[in-house]
This record gives C-alpha cells, sequence and structure tokens, in this order.
C-alpha cells in the first residue's frame, strides 16, 4: 500500500528488458548486440490513479507496457499487475485488466462488431445478462449503434477505436492500459475517448495507464505523469511540475480585430510570430513567471481582441528539454 487506504494495483520493481540482436558480419561471422529497451525501472501505482506514461520514440514505453500486461517476460526485476505475477498468471490477469494498443486490433475483422462483444463475453465467462447490459451502457456512452452491425473491417479508424475501447472494458476490469489511444483520430474523437475515460474512471474508480505522443490525452486525462527516456525513469510528478522543471514556455495566440504591428513590447512574453497582417500573432511566456490571464490583459490594453487560444508545449519538446536538463 503506498498511501493509507489506496491499493497497490501495479508495483515495479527494477524492471528491466533486453533485447539481443543478432547482426551478420561478413559470410559466416555473427555478432551480438545487447538492447537495453527497459533500464532498472521502479514504480508504484495506486487504485484510481490516471497515469501517462510518455517518452520519446523507443524510450521503451511498449516494452513495459507489455511486461506489465504479460505479453512479454522480464529480463529481471519484478512486476505484480492487480496482485498477480503478469506472465504465469496471465489468464487471470485477464479477469482484471483490459489493453487497448492503438496499432493493434483485439477485434474480428470478419465479424460485425457487435459479434466481437458476445466472443468476449463468453472468452471472459461473463453472465448472461449482465454482459448484455454493460455492452449496451458503452455502446450508448460511446456512440457505436450506428455501426454495431458493421463488420470491423468496414469502420473507421475513429469507430473501431470506440470498438476496441469497449471491448477492452467489457468486462469492467480495474485497471486499463492503454497504448496510444487517440493516435491518428481526429480532434472531436479525441475529445469523446477522452470524456468517456474520464466518465469510467470517475464512476468506476477504474485506474488508467495510457502512453502518449499527445499532450492534451496527458491534460485531459492523467493527473500523473511518469517521463521514460532510453529505458530509465526520468520523471514521476505532475504535468505541471514536469512543465516547469523543464521551463517549458506555453504560447498564448490571439485573434486581434484589426492588423497590428508586432507585439513585441508585452512583459513577461517573446513574440513568436504573426499571420495576415499581423491579425493573428503568438506570444510565448513562462507559466512559472506569469500567465495566460496577464498576458491577455497586457495585449488587451494595446488592442482589441477578438478570440483567443493557449498552446501548451507538445511532449516532445518536454521530453527533449528533460533529456537536456538532467545530469547523466
Ligand atoms: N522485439 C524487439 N526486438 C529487438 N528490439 C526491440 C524489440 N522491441 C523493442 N525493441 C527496442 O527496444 C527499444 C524500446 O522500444 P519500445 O517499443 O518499447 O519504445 P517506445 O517507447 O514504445 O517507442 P514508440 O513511441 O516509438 O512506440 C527500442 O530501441 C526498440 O528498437
Amino acid at each position: 500500500m503506498s498511501e493509507q487506504g489506496a491499493r497497490d494495483v501495479l508495483t515495479v520493481r527494477d524492471l528491466r528488458r533486453e533485447f539481443v540482436l543478432r547482426q551478420s558480419a561478413g559470410r559466416v561471422r555473427r555478432t551480438k548486440r545487447v538492447v537495453t529497451a527497459v533500464d532498472d525501472i521502479s514504480f508504484t501505482i495506486t487504485a484510481g490513479e490516471a497515469v501517462g506514461y510518455i517518452g520519446a520514440n523507443g524510450a521503451g514505453k511498449s516494452t513495459t507496457i507489455k511486461m506489465l500486461s504479460g505479453i512479454l517476460v522480464p529480463t529481471s526485476g519484478t512486476v505484480r499487475t492487480c496482485g498477480l505475477d503478469p506472465v504465469r498468471q496471465r489468464r487471470e490477469l485477464a479477469r482484471h485488466i483490459g489493453v487497448v494498443f492503438g496499432q493493434r486490433s483485439q477485434l474480428w475483422w470478419d465479424l460485425p462488431l457487435v459479434e466481437s462483444f458476445r466472443v468476449l463475453a463468453a472468452i471472459h465467462g461473463l453472465p448472461d445478462g449482465a454482459w448484455q447490459t454493460r455492452r449496451d451502457e458503452l455502446v450508448d456512452r460511446l456512440e457505436m449503434a450506428d455501426f454495431l452491425a458493421q463488420p470491423v473491417r468496414q469502420l473507421s479508424l475513429g469507430q473501431r477505436m470506440r470498438g476496441e475501447v469497449a471491448a477492452a472494458l467489457l468486462h469492467s476490469p480495474e485497471l486499463v492500459v492503454l497504448d496510444e489511444p487517440t493516435i491518428g483520430l481526429d480532434v472531436l474523437s479525441k475529445e469523446r475517448l477522452r470524456a468517456f475515460l474520464r466518465a469510467e474512471r470517475a464512476e468506476h474508480g477504474t485506474t488508467l495507464l495510457l502512453t502518449t505522443h499527445d499532450m492534451g490525452d496527458i491534460e485531459r486525462l492523467c493527473d500523473r505523469v511518469l517521463v521514460v527516456d532510453h529505458g530509465r525513469l526520468a520523471y514521476d510528478g505532475t504535468l505541471p511540475g514536469l512543465v516547469t522543471r523543464v521551463g517549458a514556455d506555453r504560447v498564448l495566440v490571439v485573434d486581434l480585430v484589426e492588423p497590428w504591428p508586432d507585439l513585441v513590447d508585452v512583459p513577461g512574453t517573446r513574440h513568436v510570430g504573426s499571420q495576415g497582417d499581423g491579425l493573428r500573432q503568438r506570444l510565448a511566456f513562462a507559466p512559472e513567471t506569469t500567465t495566460a490571464a496577464t498576458v491577455l490583459a497586457a495585449v488587451s490594453e494595446r488592442v482589441e481582441v477578438r478570440d483567443l487560444a493557449v498552446e501548451e508545449p507538445d511532449i516532445e519538446d518536454v521530453v527533449r528539454r528533460l533529456y537536456l536538463s538532467a545530469p547523466r
């Protein structure tokens, strides 16, 4: 137990995974190279937490997730997922965990989507009546009624992802692991999926662990972030804490009522671009020294603002900065 009363859903201690790559070097000689994908990582996640697992391409995110869900055997270290050994007790674990891999489907491509739910209910041994109620709830919440009868291979990416999420949640698992759940989705579909996951967590106390390259996923869904860098844990804390630590700027984008010269004299900001004769201007500011509201007030003293948006630094940028600032 990590906190009073909070149950540990994931306990990872000194987790390591190496891959041995054999390359041919000449006609007979073969060389061996060891890649350490996950390098002695430790962390604990308690029931009801929503945690983002982020890092650059090749940092070791998918490898970690595969070990947590029993797909891959660790080289060393220990994992307990929902109190179980994910490799030895994989079948039992399947009752407690739901896994969504954005790039890989767990649906039956030639069957109508609704049939996949029937098959999954049978696999999980869900009681008749109860699973149909859950299915109907998921169909309603994920707005899937219109395409339930279509074979999965005919679905759009956004429709299929809703199907994947419903399939992973049909048995109401206590832990849901999502690998890039919103990849390739349009803005509206992303928002819908995030809203659904937030509601699931609020209602059922579901624990969420997700990998993503989308800062929006982290902002909307997660209250804790783990950053992995070259297989090692580089940060464990909140998103604002991470942004402050690396000093990443936010950008206030203002649309003005009339064309205006570049706003280069707004205190605490750096002018980073103008479009349309200065009708749209972008001002970068450090969130630890000023706020979007203060910057907006200063801009409004100079010129009338019609619309605004605040852009967050993207994950790649934050991770790169963390990497550059870390003692290695
Ligand atoms: N089956 C494998 N055989 C050999 N090397 C592997 C294998 N799987 C992963 N790796 C290597 O391990 C490292 C970590 O890969 P991993 O897929 O975990 O990264 P990731 O953080 O999920 O990346 P991405 O954001 O691109 O999905 C990479 O160097 C990758 O090439």
